[in-house]
């Protein structure tokens, strides 16, 4: 039988939404106030899903401090009070908004994870809006 096991975590970042190849006046025209040269913060609410067999003899699907290493190690000492579109890479090029943001962090977790569980992220931006990623 196949369950779901969680881990909620929480960070700080901040971050501009911006487009390089466009105008400062369409960047501000299309992301308003996060288009702040000077950016925005933004407290995060992430949960990352895994989805996986119920071992018969251990009963897990997966250690749930092996999980929480793995987003404490892989996720927060990545995300947690950095500035996104400076300090990581992964936003040289892409604009980090909460549906980029899940697909990074869903990236970096998939490659850790054993390729026979499945991994869903749920990511609040704030209390109102979330995203979950990939959406199937
Ligand atoms: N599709 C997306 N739309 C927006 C994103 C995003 O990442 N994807 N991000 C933002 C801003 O970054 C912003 O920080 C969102 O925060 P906020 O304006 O506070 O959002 P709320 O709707 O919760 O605020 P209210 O107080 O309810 O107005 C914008 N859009
Ligand atoms: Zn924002």
């Amino acid at each position: 039988m196949r369950a779901i096991i969680a881990r909620k975590e929480h960070f700080n970042a901040a971050y501009r939404l911006h487009n390089p190849d466009w105008s400062e006046e369409k960047n501000q025209d299309i992301f308003g106030p996060y288009n702040n040269p000077n950016y925005h913060g933004c407290n995060f609410d992430l949960e990352v899903q895994v989805i996986g067999e119920i071992n018969p003899i251990t009963g897990y699907v997966m250690r749930t401090e092996d999980l929480a290493v793995l987003v404490k190690t892989q996720v927060l000492n990545k995300f947690d009070h950095k500035n996104l579109n400076l300090d990581l890479e992964e936003f040289e090029r892409l604009n980090p908004t909460i549906e980029n943001i899940a697909m990074v962090i869903w990236r970096i977790l998939r490659e850790k994870l054993d390729p026979k569980l499945d991994l869903k992220i749920r990511l609040y931006e704030t209390e109102r809006n979330f995203v979950e990623f990939p959406a199937s």
